[in-house]
């Protein structure tokens, strides 16, 4: 039985990926081999002995120390894409708010008292505060054109934006997804500078946090809407306030809220919702949970954010998976030591990506608990397992 610990509501679509016969899954439970989750926040809890693979039902990694996983050769596996379309909706919706003033005059509605000639007569004198903008012909202006950005710009394009984009570090299978119509900014301060609107699509990293602070917001035309959908943490938002406060920016659009945020008249902030649609949500499940078992039965990595992807057919024999360092001679000592054990190599896949390295090997017969224990004295080698 491999024994799976959950956090956060994950949908039973992808539970059920895990069957019961071999899988017991709970949100309490000793010596997990695995850990299933969405945002709950892993920085500071430790990490138990049990645990060989982590997995984040959704796409954003900032709440799990990945680095630490990577040491103890703990593959970490998100959903790439799979709530990227309920994010790309929500960020539409989100410049509708902001366009027509909705929020505001939705507040004002809601308040009338009267019969309804009253409700009428007060109507259709005051809707002159809440006249908006429309979009067709206005610049958006993409951050970020991964999965979520190059939805959330093909859409703009549709509803007749001009549209430009930077990412310094586009995907071929992105490029090839993202309209044509879509320009492309020399920089971040090229495309922040040139927009009506702006919307965020980058993850939270050392390079992308407080990306937009006063200095940023200044070179922004007067006038503009910030839309935020990709974490809090990428936006200074006491410098959002201050130009909320000023004018500088119309309306701040998100769906991460903070205090000085929450009561902002300009500001739209909506619970953490981006990615709440049970489409979303069961997309992601089903395409973690799916990584998980494929690594846990059979040591095959896809799509983990630290470690390359290796996958090997199953033979029949015995397969040990082998997360080590990226170092020369690592294959040589671990064959070694197989040698050795007068164990016969039916097959062997070996991949490195950055400092990681990952090793399938299907081998004839057992491995004697000597063997594995000197493979995982290896220098460098960080888990081995036998599957
Ligand atoms: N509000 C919500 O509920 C959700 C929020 N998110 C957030 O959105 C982020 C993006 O999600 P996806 O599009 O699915 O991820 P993705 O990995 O497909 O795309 C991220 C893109 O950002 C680009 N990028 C990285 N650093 C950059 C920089 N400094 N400047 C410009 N571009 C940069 C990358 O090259 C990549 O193309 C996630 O990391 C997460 O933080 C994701 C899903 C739901
Ligand atoms: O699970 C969620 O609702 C959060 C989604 C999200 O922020 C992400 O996928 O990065």
């Amino acid at each position: 039985m491999f024994k799976v610990l959950t956090y956060d509501n994950i949908s039973i679509a992808g539970l059920e990926r895990l069957p019961r016969d071999r899988y017991e899954v709970a949100s309490e439970i000793q010596h997990p081999d695995a850990i299933l989750l969405r945002s709950h926040n892993l920085h500071g809890v430790p990490i138990p002995e049990s645990v060989k693979a982590v997995g984040r039902a959704g796409a954003g990694v900032n709440n799990i120390p990945v680095a630490e996983y990577s040491k103890r050769g703990v593959p970490v596996f998100n959903a790439p894409g799979a709530n990227a379309n309920a994010v790309k909706e929500l960020v539409i919706a989100g410049m509708l708010l902001a366009a027509r003033n909705i929020c505001a005059a939705w507040d004002f509605a809601r308040q009338l008292e009267g019969d309804d000639e009253v409700i009428h007569h007060q109507v259709e004198k005051h809707k002159k505060q809440f006249a908006g903008f429309e979009l067709a012909g206005k610049t958006l202006g993409v951050l970020g054109l991964g999965a979520i950005g190059v939805k959330v710009a093909n859409a703009a394009v549709a509803l007749g934006m001009h549209v430009i984009g930077y990412d310094p570090l586009l995907t071929v299978e992105s490029a090839w997804q993202l309209s044509s119509s879509v320009a492309r900014a020399a920089s971040i301060d090229d495309l922040i500078a040139k927009v009506d609107l702006l919307t965020l699509h980058v993850p939270l990293n050392d390079q992308t946090r407080h990306l937009v602070n006063a200095a940023r917001i200044g070179i922004m035309k007067k006038g503009a809407v910030l839309l935020n959908f990709s974490r809090a943490g990428i936006v200074d938002d006491a410098s959002v306030c201050n130009a909320l406060n000023t004018g500088h920016l119309t309306a701040y659009v998100t769906d991460f809220p903070s205090r000085v945020m929450l009561k902002h008249p300009r500001a739209i902030v909506l619970p953490h919702i981006g990615a709440s649609t049970a489409e979303a949500e069961e997309n992601c499940a089903v395409f973690v949970a799916d990584r998980i078992r494929d690594f846990l039965e059979n040591g095959n990595i896809r799509h983990s954010v630290n470690f390359p992807d290796v996958v090997m057919p199953r033979t029949e024999g015995i397969r040990l998976g082998i997360a080590n360092e990226n170092v020369p001679n690592m294959v040589g000592q671990i064959s070694s030591a197989l040698a050795d054990a007068n164990l016969n190599i039916l097959d062997l896949l070996n991949k490195s990506r950055g400092e990681l390295a990952y090793t399938l090997i299907d081998l004839n017969s057992e491995v004697p608990p000597e063997t594995l224990e000197r493979i995982r004295a290896i220098k460098g080698v960080l888990s081995a397992r036998v599957i």
